[in-house]
């Protein structure tokens, strides 16, 4: 050992080693609390010196930091510092100027990275890879799309799930319809996309094991933010192992990864084929527009990056919509007024459609029609106010400074997010905010309904005719690419048991279909479930339309105003 090393072992007592460690965070401390560029934006201390702030709600508690940021807004006021890093708004006035098509708005990695999904067009950072990405997908999910092949394959898939139903009513059997409801995202998510229908709907249980590990998916999402190596570790263990060891859910959950992952290089096989298969099975593919399109470059074409994008396209339709269609059909079939609303409505949109000696109940109304039924528009519209399919911040980085106010000037490449879901529950926004209640938006009329349909399609087209506090599928650049295909499947389904079915839900409260937890995703309490007993119900006899529902464009958008006042 030479004199340097020796020296260096003297000094390197177990006491200097602890008092380093202790100065370093003393004066990381004092940087973020004194000297870095947000340390005069409101906060807790604690926030500003640490990120494990966050980590005390999220790991520990277990999911919790969404509402303890709207406490913080109560204390703080409307910017709040909510990490070292991080800056989170509550103000509706700010959500155009952050969710936007204009400039540059790279995802916030802190957020996004821990899925471990970093060159897929959902968790992606970077502005430009992201926007070459979505061009290439976004065609795939238009409006006319799934009018057509996206309308006969929900139908399909909703007669599946009716047949079920139909089943269980005639022997009186209590099932888990919010199962149902999860397979049924599932099949149409998986149909649409892949092109194969992994008909979830068929199994005994509707594969709710694979439901629950979906939803559990969120815990590994909190922990990786908190500890990096921990999702990539979990990741790493050979799948055989875990299916040694694991429940039935988790290994059904394994066993359909797999399967997907054999399906998409199986696709991908038959389209990149020289004597390439143009039948509508592979066309009608998401890998077959990947490979087909001009804004991608060859990286973006192989295997994994393919396998990765089609598990989160296909996965973000998963539960979003099964959490939304739950808690609507949870209110619609405990609450006998909006349940004879919808009835009186869809009854007689069916009798004008095609009056037959068959019940109303079994006429199939096209998507066109239901679209243009304001009151149906309305119960879907309060369905999403209260789970609009993400239950975290989306955070983004701009690369010029922002400024809120007179007061606040926000640097260039600080993460900045707002929570749609606190938005939607702001009761200056919406009074009462946690009432189911679709009269926000609707007025009673009985002369207009000529303006009754133009009205319910202004409030479900995206554009500027939307109240601008209300954004479940988020604006701007990042905004949804699955909305059509969501709306037709929350019009199809709720319309059709509506139509054909009672519910007695058991055990069940609206809190449970409401936030709980952070998941990303919206956690509930109810998780999938949502057990329930079905009788058939003819309608047949209850095809008058006794009121006319006009949507209240113009009453939502008045507290808005006042707010920003
Ligand atoms: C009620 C149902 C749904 C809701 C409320 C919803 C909501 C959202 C929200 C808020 C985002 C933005 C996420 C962020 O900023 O990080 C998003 C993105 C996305 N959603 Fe949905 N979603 C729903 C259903 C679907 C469906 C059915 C699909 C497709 C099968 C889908 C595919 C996507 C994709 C691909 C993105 C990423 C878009 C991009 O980054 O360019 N979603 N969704």
């Amino acid at each position: 050992m030479d004199t340097i090393s020796r020296n260096l072992l003297t000094v390197l007592t177990w006491p200097t080693v602890a008092g380093a460690v202790v100065a370093y965070y003393v004066t990381v401390a004092f940087y973020r609390l004194f000297l870095h560029p947000l340390a005069r934006f409101p906060g807790p201390k604690l926030a500003a010196i640490s990120r494990w702030y966050e980590g005390y709600y999220d790991v520990i508690k277990g999911g919790k930091y969404t509402p303890k940021i709207a406490e913080l807004h109560k204390e703080y006021g409307p910017i709040v510092r909510i990490s070292p890093h991080e800056l989170h708004i509550m103000d509706p006035a700010f959500f155009d100027k952050i969710y936007r098509m204009d400039r540059r708005w790279d995802k916030h990695a802190w957020t996004y990275d821990a899925f471990g999904a970093k060159s897929s067009t959902v968790f992606g950072l970077d502005h430009r890879a992201h926007k070459a990405r979505r061009c290439a997908i976004a065609p795939f999910f238009s409006k006319t799309k799934v009018a057509t092949r996206g309308q006969d394959l929900i139908r399909r898939n909703v007669d599946k799930l009716s047949a079920r139903v139909l089943g269980l009513a005639e022997t009186g059997t209590t099932f888990n319809l919010g199962a149902a409801i999860s397979a049924f995202a599932r099949d149409v998510a998986n149909e649409f996309i892949l092109g194969k229908a992994y008909s979830e709907l068929g199994l005994d249980d509707f594969g709710l094991g694979l439901s629950v590990a979906s939803q559990g998916a969120g815990v590994f999402w909190r922990t990786t933010k908190f500890i990096p190596w921990f999702g990539p570790l979990i990741r790493a263990i050979p799948v055989s192992w875990v299916m040694k060891t694991a429940d039935e859910g988790t290994k059904s959950f394994l066993r359909y990864l797999q399967q997907s992952e054999q399906d998409v290089k199986d696709t991908l096989a038959a389209v990149m084929s020289p004597s390439a298969d143009e039948s509508d099975a592979v066309r009608n593919t998401l890998i077959h527009d990947i490979i087909q399109s001009n804004h991608l470059p060859p990286a973006d074409k192989t295997f994994p990056r393919i396998r990765e994008e089609i598990a989160t396209v296909t996965g973000a339709g998963f539960e979003t919509t099964a959490n939304a269609l739950r808690l609507i059909i949870f209110h619609v079939f405990t609450d006998k007024n909006v349940l004879s609303r919808l009835r009186t409505e869809i009854a007689s949109a069916a009798a004008a459609t095609a009056p037959s000696p068959r019940g109303i109940g079994q006429i199939p109304l096209s998507l066109t029609t239901l679209e243009r039924l304001p009151y149906l528009t309305a119960v879907l519209t309060e369905g999403m106010r209260l789970s609009p399919g993400i239950g975290t911040r989306a955070g983004r980085v701009t690369d010029k400074d922002l400024f809120y106010g007179d007061q606040w000037r926000i640097p260039a490449h600080t993460p900045i997010g707002m929570t749609t879901l606190l938005m939607h529950t702001d009761e200056k926004l919406y009074p009462d905010p946690m009432r189911f209640d679709p009269g926000r938006w609707v007025v009673v009329d009985d002369s207009d309904s000529a303006s009754t349909e133009e009205a319910a399609r202004r409030l479900k087209t995206p554009g500027a005719d939307k109240p601008p506090f209300y954004a479940p599928f988020s604006r701007g650049t990042r905004m949804c690419l699955g909305m059509h295909l969501a709306w037709a499947e929350m019009y199809l389904l709720v319309a059709t048991l509506v139509q054909r079915f009672d519910f007695t839900v058991e055990g069940a409260t609206a809190e449970d279909f409401e936030f709980e937890v952070d998941n990303f995703g919206i956690g509930t309490k109810a998780g999938c479930n949502l057990f329930a007993t079905a009788t058939v119900d003819d309608i047949a006899t209850t095809n008058t339309y006794s009121r006319v529902y006009r949507i209240r464009l113009d009453s939502v958008e008045a507290p808005l105003a006042a707010s920003v006042e």
